[in-house]
């Protein structure tokens, strides 16, 4: 069966998106969604995004990790997938329906309400517990953030000098996650501006993430570290958040899609 595919990507972070909204597309599994971002033998991306119908939405947004496993949300495939719809849309996810709005070459999402009870984020046991990495035991604990998916933020005084790639998956897999966990990296530059860096679950350093964004803003806010309002600076660029007064958090932001093209299914499947 001949599938066409759109590549997109959000500050770089990159999708291959399949429309399976008006014609059935045969079963996506594990195996079949990496064997597609595998970034050598595949097509390759970060995440592999399958639209379908939806009984409670406009539609229904699945997300696939690099690494097979399906999650509950995605900030920048949310913006993405705005773009390629072309209108405002309620969109189904595992984590919750959102709302997207396409908007100056990328889009407004309106991501839901986050969750900080450890039960929810989930964490296995009382957050102060983390075995911080080496060196890091003069920093404060992190906090843990649920915005659909799973966070935990570090605050530390320069994102750019902590090696990530080295601590990220060991804090992604810490059994304190019972389903792994996004790790953020931050550095709150001033009351209206964070830098910040994610090791992504399932895919590994990405050079940006919209829900490690909404996260890491959401939990500097509740600190009182930042305004309500704040530009979060990310590898691949900046996205706007905002945390209103009926505790739902925007994200705006830019979404590219990349170029269009096909594949056998047979061929990963
Ligand atoms: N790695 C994430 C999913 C993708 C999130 C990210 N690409 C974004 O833009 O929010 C997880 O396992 O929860």
């Amino acid at each position: 069966m001949r599938v066409d595919f759109t590549k997109m990507h959000g500050l770089g972070n990159d999708f291959v998106v399949l429309d399976a909204r008006a014609a059935p597309l045969p079963a996506m599994d594990e195996a079949t969604a990496r064997a597609i971002a595998d970034r050598r033998t595949g097509i390759g991306c970060d995440q592999l995004i399958l639209l379908e119908p939806s009984d409670t939405a406009d539609f229904r947004m699945r997300i696939f990790n690099h690494d097979g496993s399906e999650v509950e949300a995605c900030g920048n495939a949310s913006r993405a997938v705005a773009l390629l719809h072309g209108s405002a849309a309620r969109v189904e996810t595992s984590g919750g329906v959102i709302a997207v709005e396409p908007r100056n070459g990328g889009a407004s999402v309106d991501m839901g309400e986050p969750r900080f009870d450890w039960d929810a984020i989930p964490v296995a046991y009382a957050m102060d517990t983390l075995r911080m990495p080496v060196g890091w035991e003069g920093l404060e604990a992190p906090g843990a953030v649920n915005v659909g998916n799973p966070h935990v933020i570090f605050f530390v005084p320069d994102t750019d000098a902590i090696p990530l790639g080295e601590i990220g998956p060991e804090i992604e897999s810490d059994p304190l996650f019972p389903e792994r966990i996004n790790v953020n990296i931050a550095t709150i530059v001033d009351r209206q501006h964070i830098r910040l860096r994610v090791w992504e679950r399932g895919a590994g350093l990405t050079r940006a993430c919209g829900t490690g964004a909404c996260a890491t803003a959401v939990h500097a806010m509740r600190r009182g570290l930042v305004e309500r309002e704040v530009t979060v600076t990310l590898p691949g660029g900046d996205l706007e958040i905002a945390w209103d007064e009926g505790n739902r958090i925007h994200m705006t932001g830019p979404a590219t899609e990349s170029f269009r093209g096909s594949f056998e299914w047979g061929d990963f499947a």
